[in-house]
């Protein structure tokens, strides 16, 4: 076939050989005929056959060469439709380019894609109508054709249609030798890939948009898992909240990344359950782990997604609640505290307030609210501006906190108004100190950031519970009626809200004052109270008695000065000049021959909070040369019931020392038996009260009978004290007392009065 068509390609080829074949055929077969055929008729018989031979086989090798002939004619017709038709029929826009880029042929499609006729594109350029941007990187690769350093390439380019809008195809090209066109040329397949295109550059800008809101929120965090936890995205936010990177995070577990130890199983659970039901986890509040190992507030919510073909997927997506949450403290904190100085507003101090007051209603204790005011601040606004009363303001705070003890509570009530709420208060005038202290701190010139010097003043007003009031709001009115009512009488101090206490009060402070100079002026004197054997009416010791002698009132009682002393604290100074001055008195008795007489001393039960009290008693014994055994510390009950380990020990240390122990008032207080076993006593002091109505009263004398012999049974002496009757002591002596003092013998005495009477005693 493929001679055949080389011969019907080459007819002068085909021509020749049959000359040759002729002339061969005809010379050959004759001069062979004439050698094998001799006779003539034969000859020329033969002759006629071979002629006819030579006809048939001429013929049918004509034939066969037509038939091929038409054959390939009609083959080549078919294969020119065929391609034709797949050249017009493709969907793909199909061109012939020749080497300088024009349209040689192209097809409908084409055409129509680019809006131009056949005869049209065959007048231009691929080059005219192709995209600015596209053209050089199309021109460079058909180069690469030329040169053959490539037989084909593809690209994605945009044409522009003869309505001048650009399309974007998909571009083949590939140099084909064979010369149809008497020169090489090029074939190339456009593909319209416009739409797609389009949605693809949709495609990119959604997801660039989708990206950048991801990112753009910096508190929301999204992250996706696989179904095993796996990360598999981790946005920008997610590197902030959650401090992993994405490069990090991905590739690790959910649980081992943000998930707290303790919520892990749940997690797990809720994971597994939302895979099974396609049921999302219940969005909600967590507290999640950072990389620093700190927990942070997110409002967490999920979401399944089911790609095709895929695994299934979860996203989180968390809202970062830290500044929501600081937001939510800082709303707390505004309606709790007061912004400018930072203290309790009025509603904290109410609520303070009302739960001091439910406390001390259980442990029955007084509480006072003193409420302080300055005086003109408006004029310092006024005049100064506002920023400088704020300064003011936040001055006066600090000094005020600084003045008051860790547990009082002061708070800010609103412009120049404060409040300080004491707890467990002792009495009531502790507040009037208070209050004047901080008055006294107030109320000063003040310098100011600016060089501005003000001079102010403050009233105080001061409520007590539950003397006043029994609630907190009426406690604050009280103090508030309290504070205006000393402002308007002009007193530039405090005031209590009853008048009378705001006397008393007063009163007490003022004698605290003269109590502190008394001290120094040595107003104080002790006077001895005979102590005597009941038996044989011998003075065997004195009760020392401490007396004020005021130069203006003259003798103060000490049942007025001594709670005064406690109150202020002076009582440790006063009990250790009290120690000394017994103890020097007793060893000047002994060398002027009062010899064994004991000396008692009371002993305030804040004495006894003091360690240092063992250490004052045992230098006075050293420095006096006083025996320890002839010292008597007369302790009162309530001395003996607080902090009793505490107490206990001292005690012992005191026994150590030699001296001896005796309880006073006893019966008045708590009596419990259980103390008078555990503590190391030596004489108990039946109190005045039970002693009054003796004999008569039968059962004060039943109880001093049973205080008598329950003494003795633990081995304590028995004094009674205020005795001023025959009769009381004929009855202490008949029920076994050993001791008694009161007036029947003797009243309190000078030291030289007692000296004398002891001297009278003892001849
Ligand atoms: N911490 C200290 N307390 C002391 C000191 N000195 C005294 N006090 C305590 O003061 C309270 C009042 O004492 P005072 O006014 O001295 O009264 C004492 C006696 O004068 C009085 N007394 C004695 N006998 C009689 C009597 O027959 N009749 C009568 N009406 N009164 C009498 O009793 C007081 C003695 O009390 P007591 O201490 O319980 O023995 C008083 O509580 C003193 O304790 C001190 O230095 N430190």
């Amino acid at each position: 076939m493929s001679d055949t068509t080389a011969l019907s390609q080459r007819p002068w080829f085909g021509a020749l050989l049959y000359l040759i074949f002729g002339v061969a055929w005809i010379g050959g077969s004759d001069h062979l005929l004439g050698i094998v055929v001799t006779d003539a008729e034969l000859y020329s018989q033969y002759q006629t056959y071979k002629g006819w031979l030579y006809v048939a086989f001429t013929a049918a090798l004509a034939w066969l060469l037509l038939w091929q002939r038409s054959n390939a004619e009609m083959q080549s017709l078919r294969s020119r439709q065929l391609f034709e038709q797949t050249f017009e029929l493709a969907n793909v826009g199909i061109a012939h380019v020749s080497l300088q880029g024009r349209w040689l042929k192209t097809n409908e499609r084409l055409q129509q894609l680019l809006g131009y006729t056949q005869y049209e594109l065959q007048g231009m350029t691929f080059a005219q109508i192709t995209h600015p941007d596209d053209l050089d990187k199309d021109v460079s690769q058909l180069a690469q054709l030329e040169t053959g350093v490539r037989r084909e390439y593809s690209m994605e380019k945009r044409y522009r249609h003869k309505d001048g809008h650009y399309i974007w195809c998909r571009l083949g090209v590939r140099m084909v030798d064979a010369p149809v066109f008497g020169k090489p040329f090029y074939i190339s397949i456009i593909e319209d890939i416009h739409e797609l295109k389009v949605i693809e550059t949709e495609l990119r800008a959604s997801n660039l948009k989708f990206q950048a809101l991801l990112d753009s929120d910096a508190a929301i965090s999204i992250q996706g898992y696989e179904a095993d936890g796996t990360t598999i995205y981790w946005n920008r936010a997610s590197e902030r909240i959650y401090g992993y990177s994405a490069q990090e995070a991905k590739g690790q577990n959910l649980l081992d990344l943000i998930i707290p130890e303790s919520m892990a199983d749940e997690v797990k659970t809720a994971i597994q359950q939302m895979l099974a039901t396609g049921k999302p986890i219940p969005s909600a509040e967590l507290q999640l782990k950072r990389k620093d190992g700190r927990f942070i507030s997110v409002f967490s919510s999920h979401a399944l997604v089911r790609l095709p073909d895929k695994p299934p997927q979860m996203y989180c997506i968390d809202i970062d609640l830290t500044e929501q949450k600081k937001h939510e403290q800082q709303v707390a904190y505004l309606a709790h505290y007061d912004a400018l100085t930072n203290l309790p507003n009025r509603a904290s101090f109410v609520q303070q307030l009302t739960q001091a007051i439910e406390r001390a209603a259980l442990r029955s204790y007084l509480i006072a609210v003193i409420m302080l005011d300055i005086d003109h601040f408006k004029n310092i606004n006024d005049s100064y501006g506002h920023s400088i009363g704020d300064e003011l303001l936040q001055q006066i705070t600090q000094h005020l906190t600084e003045a008051l003890q860790p547990m009082d509570y002061l708070a800010r009530l609103g412009g120049d108004e404060y409040a300080v709420l004491l707890e467990d208060i002792e009495q009531a005038e502790d507040a009037v100190r208070l209050a004047d202290q901080l008055l006294h701190c107030i109320n000063r010139v003040w310098t100011l950031s600016n060089g501005i010097e003000v001079k102010i003043s403050a009233g105080a007003g001061i409520s007590l519970y539950p003397l006043h009031e029994i609630n907190a709001e009426a406690l604050l009115q009280g103090a508030d009626a309290a504070l205006y009512k000393a402002k308007s009488e002009g007193r530039n101090g405090s005031a209590y809200y009853s008048d009378d206490l705001t006397q008393s009060a007063r009163e007490r402070l003022r004698l605290e004052s003269r109590l502190r100079t008394a001290i120094l002026e040595q107003q104080l004197v002790l006077y001895y109270q005979p102590q005597v054997d009941i038996a044989s009416g011998q003075i065997i010791g004195a009760e020392a008695l401490i007396r004020w002698l005021d130069p203006e009132d003259g003798l103060i009682s000490p049942e007025r000065f001594i709670p005064i002393a406690e109150s202020s604290g002076l009582i440790h100074e006063i009990g250790v000049w009290v120690i000394e001055q017994s103890c020097r008195q007793g060893e000047l008795w002994h060398q002027q021959g009062l010899h064994g007489l004991s000396i008692a001393i009371n002993v305030s039960p804040l004495q006894f909070q003091r360690c240092a009290l063992i250490q004052q008693i045992t230098d006075t014994l050293l420095s006096t040369g006083f025996p320890a055994d002839l010292l008597e510390l007369e302790l009162t009950e309530s001395a003996l019931m607080t902090q009793q380990a505490d107490v206990l020990t001292m005690l012992r240390q005191l026994k150590q020392l030699g001296v001896r122990l005796a309880i006073d008032d006893f019966g008045t207080g708590y009596s419990s038996l259980a103390y008078l076993k555990l503590f190391p006593l030596d004489v108990l002091k039946i109190d005045k009260s039970f002693i009054d109505q003796l004999p008569k009263h039968q059962q004060d004398a039943e109880i001093c009978r049973a205080i008598v012999s329950l003494a003795h049974t633990l081995g304590f002496k028995v004094l009674a004290e205020g005795v001023e009757y025959q009769g009381q002591r004929d009855f202490l002596t008949a029920i076994g007392c050993d001791c008694f003092q009161g007036y029947l013998f003797a009243q309190p005495l000078t030291a030289d009065d007692f000296f004398q009477l002891a001297l009278q005693h003892k001849a």
